[in-house]
């Protein structure tokens, strides 16, 4: 009996050509991607059973954590992290093909807000009293000005998305700082590294964690002290808004080590024990 070959599902912010995408089929080949209009669309499908996995931008190198991905992940979801895939991005103003020698006022220029602020600075000095409009999804904004000719409108996008949907590059590399990557992350209802065929040196491990409830002074030197006495490398720590009131805060720590690593497990077994609540996201290679 021959056996059948499995294809996970994957949602993914699309349309087609999103920097989402282009990760997704980086890590999954171009077989089984089903595209979700927004970043909550992706998480609530693989949350409900709908898609075995679901891959999103986590963090940008100009921008920080994308909020959207942060407050659906961190804030009630159960899921997991399985995988890492960081990619350079390059960002491109784009219009219609038949407006290309057009040189009259834009009336609107349109992307994702991390595009948008990617190239804020060029937006600022070369499109000061342009209208600026929000789309779910670079590729999303560059469809909409393909699907509008008629209107003196541009996108900001990558050049896959001018070649799919017929736009013309009007200016190259728009964004502000050169050094621009993205980390997007596999999700899953499961605990555990993604199943691939490549693997990949370095693993890392991502904890949420709340500060115990007594807001005792230097508790934040107490827990940055249970991973540092073990030699255990953070590549991230940042504070963000618990929604409860103003000052509350929790940490999201990205640690350079195996959850099933001793001195991680011990870490976590102090952190626990300073009353401090934990939840890993599991561990997962970084691509
Ligand atoms: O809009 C896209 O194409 C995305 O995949 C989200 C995004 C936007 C800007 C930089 C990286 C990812």
């Amino acid at each position: 009996m021959v056996e059948k070959q499995y294809t996970p599902t994957v949602a993914y912010l699309g349309p087609e050509t999103s920097f989402t995408h282009v990760a997704a089929t980086l890590l999954f080949g171009d077989v089984g991607l089903v595209p979700q209009p927004t970043i909550p669309d992706c998480i609530e499908a693989v949350a409900e059973g709908k898609v075995a996995y679901a891959i999103v931008p986590l963090e940008n190198a100009l921008e920080g954590s994308v909020p959207m991905t942060i407050d659906y992940l961190f804030h009630g979801s159960e899921l997991f992290i399985n995988a890492e895939i960081s990619t350079p991005i390059e960002q491109h103003l784009m219009v219609n093909k038949i407006r290309k020698d057009e040189s009259g006022q834009l009336q609107s220029i349109h992307s994702h807000p991390v595009a948008l602020a990617q190239c804020h600075k060029y937006l600022q000095y070369h499109y000061r009293r342009t209208p600026l409009m929000q789309t779910t999804s670079t590729a999303a904004a560059a469809k909409y000005v393909s699907d509008n000719p008629e209107l003196n409108i541009a996108a900001i996008g990558n050049r896959l998305s001018a070649e799919k949907y017929g736009l013309h590059i009007a200016e190259e590399n728009i964004h502000d700082f050169h050094f621009n990557h993205t980390r997007f992350v596999v999700l899953s209802q499961r605990k555990g590294f993604l199943d691939i065929p490549f693997k990949s040196e370095s693993s890392k491990t991502t904890l949420m964690v709340k500060l115990p409830e007594d807001d005792r002074s230097g508790v934040l030197h107490q827990i940055l002290s249970v991973f540092a006495w073990r030699k255990l490398n953070l590549s991230k720590i940042e504070s963000r808004p618990m929604k409860t009131g103003l000052g509350n805060y929790f940490f999201i720590i990205d640690v350079l080590e195996d959850e099933e690593h001793p001195m991680l497990r011990g870490a976590l077994e102090e952190l626990t024990s300073l009353n401090c609540a934990v939840r890993s996201f599991g561990s997962y290679y970084t691509f």
